[in-house]
């Protein structure tokens, strides 16, 4: 064990899921911080770690040969001490091994537990990532390779993403590569900060309607739908229909608007029953309401930043509208291990300027 302080955090703190979790583990990857999590997801129906989360754990103590202590599925306290700064290498993490019968956990929610530590350490790494890809709850791989990641390759870092294969609820077994160079050693590890305070200009909206294991016409009508919507309002859009193999049937359709100086992401998913064409209504309501605000980043975006942000070498800015407590409670994480201060300025009864002052 680590002689360094541990660091408590209270899992049952605002949001109280598994991003205060994630989060925890990811900076104490990065900083060799000891940590403790108690009341791990309390504010959630099954509290404690799911597969998801479980395979978080594990995958973030490979990294950094981390002694662990109630890593186990339905735990609510974990103890997390790394032994050694995060390693670069070749990794494979899958969460179907983290309960048995299997599992559709969203490796996206893995890639962020695991990307920065990787980003910064010496060396380039490849990943493999197998579980769920497209599942509710968590951003869809689209989502990470066009808007989060982006932004993260803005910031500096030098990344690639792929799917091979995409995965579903409830069987999962989808598969996401990551090749990541790490930070050459002798230089600083640090990102370049993000100034966002204005998006400017809609300048095209681009995605696609992707459907596994369903007839070729599910994927055609939720972008054609998407399309006729977005272009009665007179938004320039390209929508794909693509249509896949998969372990199990699964739909969706994935938009960024892309802005003069930012992007944002919406996602829907198909479930039994619901047509195709509410699918796509479903995602252009999510994309027209965030237009209509000013805000430069999306919801989901705003809470996914601020540990990016908060591991910058400057303060970062960006707007958002609504503030969630997604983000106060990332913020909260942040500031619990000294890293930086985190501002949540409201600036309407729902929007707020975000502003992430890393400590020196
Ligand atoms: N459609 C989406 N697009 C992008 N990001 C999303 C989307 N849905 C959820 N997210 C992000 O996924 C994360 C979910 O975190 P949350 O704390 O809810 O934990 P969880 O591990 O999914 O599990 P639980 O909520 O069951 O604890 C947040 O960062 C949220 O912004």
């Amino acid at each position: 064990m680590s002689t360094m302080d541990c660091i408590v955090i209270d899992g049952s703190y605002g949001e109280g899921g598994g991003q205060i979790l994630r989060t925890t583990l990811c900076l104490s990857a990065i900083s060799g911080r000891p940590v403790r999590i108690e009341n791990i997801r309390a504010r959630r129906k099954k509290p404690g770690l799911a597969a998801q989360h479980l395979t978080a754990v594990f995958a973030a103590a490979k990294l950094c040969d981390a002694e662990l202590s109630g890593a186990e599925l339905g735990s609510k306290t974990l103890t997390f001490a790394p032994r050694t700064k995060p390693k670069a290498g070749d990794y494979l993490f899958d969460v179907a091994e983290a309960r048995r019968g299997g599992s559709a956990g969203a490796v996206t929610l893995v890639l962020q537990t695991v990307l920065l530590p990787l980003a910064l350490a010496e060396g380039s790494s490849r990943v493999v990532f197998l579980g769920g890809t497209h599942v509710p709850m968590s951003p869809p791989f689209d989502y990470v390779r066009n808007v989060w990641l982006s932004y993260l390759k803005l910031m500096g870092i030098r990344a690639e993403l792929s799917l091979e294969r995409s995965g579903w609820y409830p069987v999962g077994q989808g598969e996401m590569r990551l090749e990541i160079s790490g930070t050459p050693a002798g230089e600083r590890e640090k990102l370049r900060p993000l100034t966002l305070p204005e998006r400017g200009e809609l300048v095209a909206i681009t995605g696609r309607a992707l459907a596994a294991n369903l007839p070729e016409h599910v994927a055609v009508r939720m972008a054609d739908r998407a399309q006729t919507i977005l272009r009665r309002k007179n938004m320039s859009c390209e929508i794909d229909a693509v249509s896949v193999r998969a372990a199990c049937p699964g739909a969706g359709i994935f938009l960024v608007a892309r802005y003069q100086h930012a992007l944002a992401g919406f996602s829907a998913l198909g479930e039994r029953g619901k047509p195709a064409e509410q699918v796509a209504e479903d995602v252009c309501a999510k994309l027209l309401e965030h237009h209509h605000t000013n805000a430069s980043v999306d919801e989901h975006l705003a809470d996914q930043l601020v540990l990016p942000c908060a591991l910058a070498d400057g303060e970062s800015v960006y707007t958002v509208d609504p503030m969630t407590r997604h983000l106060s409670t990332n913020a909260w994480v942040v500031e619990r291990f000294g890293v930086a201060e985190v501002e949540l300025i409201s600036t309407s009864a729902t929007a707020g300027l975000v502003r992430v002052f890393p400590n020196p």
